[in-house]
């Protein structure tokens, strides 16, 4: 039976419904407001091809937080039956309202947010054909004017580059807008932040260059669609926006994205029949959508809610070229809290209704509540902590007479070691009497604390070989002192030892018999490598029994409360 048929019985039963209270989860009402996420919907009007096929809204806004949708259920006994919902977000915009509104309220605050330095991000959310490109085409318009003579507080103007990109569902693949589809490659630096190496970043003066380039990536992507069968729509575009202050080169690069999601599922398809290859984009799409949601979710678990144990995060930005390239949003170890702003983007017609609610079921599975900014800490032993003073000193105090106001003039420790190779050895060898050998000798022992201070283990290693512990178990077969809390390593599998089997009964274990008390029950680790290498999480719940025989050696891990992870000691 078509749905078509009962157009007037939808809008009659639709009608009555608006005036029904509706039902929203209670904890999505509850949740507090919070500047850093916000998640939104925008309901599209009926377009004019829609209508003229007699299709009415199934998709309204109750109040400015409250969307309902209504869809009709046929083939029921009794005639057809009206099957509605409702959702709570920040902020619901309904199809009258313009682009503009959207603007101010989500877009110009992540523009001030970037000018200051911070790191701001747009997402447009949505199944094919709802509305996510003329959101963020229009918005592109209107932050172009913002932005190009945008004047900071001292009357000074920013430096401002723009890339836009194409990322591919499947893992990085990834192609420059602004340089005729290049393929760029994505690289993962010593910060674990993702370079995206070859990509164009021209500077824009002014807002027609801005919107020159702008044209230019929709002009790529729209010839994409048609020679390449629609597959523009089918990735996922990314403008970046790379603010800097040219007075203040210590001050932090301000980072705006606005991302045109690939549509999260095909309008259904009257048409014709889902190919093979269809098929499996479709699947790929809505992995890269699962990976997307299961980061910024993972990010929230970080923070336990009150009078709830926490839960160690998971991660897994590394699984699709989106989240490597997004990692700042929710990078568990960032020090500056990005803002996130989500537009669900709905088509409203009766037929779309169910892919709507599918689009507002993911989008209110993001609005959960987000951990506070850590802030850096400085710590002697890891140089990316350092500001400007910390680093002028270590370089003072180093045996190698360099000039420090040529090698950091203004550079914090972050900014000396995301220094090309070559820059920080040449601005060494100014200095009377520095050869290049002593330059590298240099740049080599700096690295080497960056990395050993990465790993976790620099500041704890001399503690550990010192500690009394350690020299009172020197010269004792490891074995004979297993107990709670040690870790060892069976089959390449690291093991937290937590008590002899027998302390849990006969109900728990493998049936391993317990000869001579050496079994134990073990807690496993598992790989944090989203965070750092060789950074493991405590799997408490995921237990085995194991015996001593089975044991091959004990592993030193330490434990870093502000990563609640441990890592591999020396
Ligand atoms: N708020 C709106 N007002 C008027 N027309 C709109 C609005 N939103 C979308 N449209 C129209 O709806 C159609 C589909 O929109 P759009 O191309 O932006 O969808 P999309 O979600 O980006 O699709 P895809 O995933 O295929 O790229 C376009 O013709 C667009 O002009």
């Amino acid at each position: 039976m078509n749905p078509a048929e009962h157009t007037e019985t939808f809008q009659f039963l639709v009608e009555q419904a608006r005036t029904r209270p509706v039902n929203v989860d209670k904890e999505q009402v509850n949740l507090p407001r919070n500047d850093d996420t916000v998640i939104t919907a925008r309901i599209r009007p009926i377009l004019e091809h829609e209508a003229e096929k007699g299709q009415t809204s199934g998709v309204h806004s109750r109040t400015n937080n409250i969307v309902e949708l209504h869809n009709l259920a046929l083939g029921l006994p009794g005639g057809p039956k009206l099957r509605s919902s409702a959702f709570f977000l920040d902020r619901i915009y309904g199809p009258t309202e313009s682009t503009e509104t959207l603007y101010e309220d989500l877009t110009a605050p992540l523009v001030t947010h970037a000018l200051k330095g911070g790191i701001a991000t747009l997402f447009a959310y949505g199944q094919t054909g709802s509305g996510k490109t003329h959101t963020i085409s229009a918005l592109q318009h209107l932050l172009a004017h913002q932005l190009c003579g945008q004047r900071d507080k001292d009357g000074g103007y920013r430096n401002v580059h723009i890339a836009i990109f194409e990322l591919g569902t499947t893992l990085n693949a990834a192609y420059d807008l602004l340089a005729d589809r290049k393929p760029i490659a994505l690289l993962e630096d010593s910060f674990g932040e993702t370079r995206l190496v070859g990509c164009s970043e021209p500077r824009v003066l002014k807002a027609s260059e801005f919107l020159a380039h702008v044209d230019n990536a929709a002009r790529l992507r729209s010839t994409a669609e048609t020679v390449k069968n629609a597959q523009s729509s089918r990735a996922h575009a990314v403008t970046r926006i790379t603010i800097t202050d040219p007075v203040t080169p210590a001050a932090p690069d301000g980072l705006l994205y606005l991302v045109d999601l690939a549509g999260s599922e095909a309008l259904r398809d009257t048409s014709t029949t889902h190919s093979k290859e269809r098929m499996h984009e479709a699947r790929d799409i809505n992995t890269s959508l699962s990976v997307l949601q299961a980061c910024i979710r993972g990010r929230a678990l970080l923070t336990p809610e009150e009078g709830k144990p926490g839960r160690a995060p998971y991660i897994p930005f590394r699984q699709s070229a989106l989240t490597k390239v997004l990692k700042h949003v929710f990078d568990p170890l960032a020090t500056r809290t990005p803002k996130t702003r989500v537009v669900a983007c709905l088509a409203p017609a009766q037929p779309d209704v169910g892919s709507s609610h599918n689009t507002l079921r993911y989008a209110s599975l993001l609005r959960v509540p987000v951990p506070p900014k850590r802030e850096v800490v400085y710590d002697p032993l890891a140089p990316r902590t350092w500001n400007n003073k910390h680093m002028r000193d270590w370089l003072s105090a180093s045996a190698v007479p360099v000039d420090v106001e040529c090698v950091a003039p203004w550079h914090t420790g972050a900014q000396v070691l995301a220094m090309a190779e070559g820059e920080f050895d040449e601005r060494c060898c100014k200095a009377e009497g520095v050869a290049r050998e002593r330059a590298v000798a240099l740049r080599m022992k700096l690295w080497k604390m960056h990395v050993d201070s990465l790993r976790g283990a620099a500041a704890k290693a001399e503690e550990v070989v010192n500690s009394s512990k350690a020299q009172e178990n020197q010269g004792i077969e490891w074995r004979r002192r297993v107990r709670a809390g040690m870790v060892v390593r069976k089959a390449g599998k690291l093991l937290m030892v937590m008590s002899p089997v027998d302390a849990f009964g006969k109900m728990h274990g493998s049936g391993k018999t317990n000869v001579g008390g050496n079994c134990y029950v073990c807690a496993t680790f598992r790989s944090a490598e989203y965070a750092l290498r060789d950074a493991y999480v405590l799997n408490v719940w995921q237990q085995m029994d194991v015996d001593l025989v089975e044991m091959e050696e004990e592993v030193v891990l330490e434990y870093d409360e502000a990563t609640r992870l441990y890592f591999i000691g020396v």
